[in-house]
């Protein structure tokens, strides 16, 4: 179940053992610095197969630990560790990248059991551990994915159990608030329960994991059915399946919400991993998957209500992936606030309406929607880039309180506590 990401779908198949190895003999390498002259495989030692490189033209080819990497040269000036090139204490480049010329070459390479040395023509030498090469190098990156997820619907989510954490070891223990993120990296969601119930301890949890995303909503918001702003949110009606702040440039990255009061029925919240649905999507029809992740659209929020005036603007597609891995991390999906279409010609417009259905289809299929009933006391908290909320009509006195979160500052929090985010 781990790595259930699109871009195992579209994974390229590995380049080792192509014809590359058939064209060029494997030459052993003598171990002396080997001018760069031929184009040929140069080995550590003769009977090792674990590392081989030849030098081309314009690139560096180097076949190790199973991956074969192409490196071009001003790169490999260019990420340089040397102290003179980078601050090993500050983690930063002191190299100056415009100073290196854009023809340049090795004027020697050499590589041994675990690193590859070049010296420059200036007499400048590089060393990079191999290990390093295969970690940071364009193929080795192609091979991995940057965010581990479970893609799941009502009936995954369930079998896996996955436990809410206690508000007192969320907020005291390292592991409490690691088995809390774990969760919330892996499915978009993670409860927290035991809260005292009220914004302020809201917000106390919020600041556990993240700075909070101050918005047009406010820093910690209170919301009812009082019509106090120009949005649906602020009503008792229904509210289908859609991401928050599509209308922003960047849309916030993290949802929490906890109900403080309600005395009625329904009110329902519904969640639905958009990533599960678009990942149908891409089996099902890959050219539609590809439009919905090329055409641009704006998402606009036009308020004016009271003392609130607002226009907000937001353009991007709606499933955003990273171009090399084709790796999906952020889906803008509320049929509520899409602009006008101003910025697709008729005729693929008209592809993007069928792909935006076929995307729809998925999200609405009863078998991926998942109820939950938020009571005082058991905190949500939503991954906006990936998991899609909605809520049931509802009738009598309803409040809720939540806060937005910077992305960047949870997946930090990941991070340091040794998570990959
Ligand atoms: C959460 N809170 C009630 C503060 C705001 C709701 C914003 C609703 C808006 N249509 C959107 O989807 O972004
Ligand atoms: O009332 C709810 O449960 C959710 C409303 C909503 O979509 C929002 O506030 O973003
Ligand atoms: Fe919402």
């Amino acid at each position: 179940m781990w790595c259930r990401s699109l871009a195992c779908l579209l994974k390229v198949p590995c380049q080792l053992g192509g014809s590359t190895r058939h064209r060029s003999p494997w030459l052993p390498c003598d171990r002396r610095t080997v001018l760069a002259a031929a184009a040929r495989w140069h080995h550590t030692a003769p009977e090792s197969l674990k590392c081989a490189w030849q030098l081309h033209g314009d690139h560096l080819e180097l076949r190790y630990a199973n991956t074969l990497m192409r490196f071009d040269f001003v790169w490999l000036r260019d990420h340089c560790r040397s102290a003179s090139c980078y601050n090993a204490k500050t983690n930063q480049r002191s190299l100056d990248t415009a100073s290196v010329d854009l023809g340049i070459k090795p004027k020697a390479v050499r590589v041994d059991e675990a690193t590859l040395f070049l010296t420059w023509p200036d007499g400048h030498v590089t060393r990079y551990g191999l290990e390093w090469l295969v970690k940071n190098s364009y193929e080795g990156q192609k091979q991995q994915v940057m965010h581990p997820r479970i893609l799941w619907n009502a009936e995954i989510y369930r079998q896996a159990q996955v436990p809410s954490v206690d508000c007192r070891s969320f907020l005291e223990t390292d592991e409490g608030l690691k088995e809390f993120l774990q969760n919330f990296l892996l499915y978009g969601i993670a409860f927290v329960e035991n809260v005292t119930p009220t914004k302020e301890d809201t917000e106390i949890l919020a600041e556990r994991i993240s700075l909070i995303r101050e918005t047009i909503y406010g820093r910690m918001w209170y919301f009812t059915s009082d019509f106090s702003r120009g949005d649906t949110a602020y009503t008792k009606l229904a509210l289908d399946r859609h991401t928050d702040t599509t209308y922003f440039q960047e849309p916030c990255g993290i949802q929490v919400f906890h109900c403080l009061k309600h005395e009625g029925t329904g009110g329902r919240t519904l969640l639905v991993d958009g990533f599960y649905a678009a990942e149908q999507v891409l089996r099902q029809a890959p050219d539609q998957f590809e439009l919905l992740s090329k055409v641009p659209l704006k998402h606009e929020y036009v308020e004016n209500v009271g003392d609130c005036h607002n226009h907000m603007i937001g353009v991007g597609p709606v499933l955003n992936v990273y171009p090399w891995n084709n790796e999906l991390y952020l889906i803008r999906y509320n049929n509520y606030d899409r602009a006008v279409i101003n910025t697709v010609p008729y005729d693929v417009v008209h592809r993007w309406y069928a792909a935006h259905r076929t995307l729809t289809t998925e999200l609405r299929r009863p078998e991926n929607e998942l109820w939950v009933k938020l009571k005082p006391g058991k905190a949500l908290f939503i991954d906006n880039w990936r998991v899609l909320h909605g809520r049931e009509a509802f009738t009598g006195y309803r409040q809720l309180c939540g806060c937005y979160l910077t992305r960047d500052d949870v997946l930090n929090t990941a991070r340091l506590l040794g998570l990959q985010a």
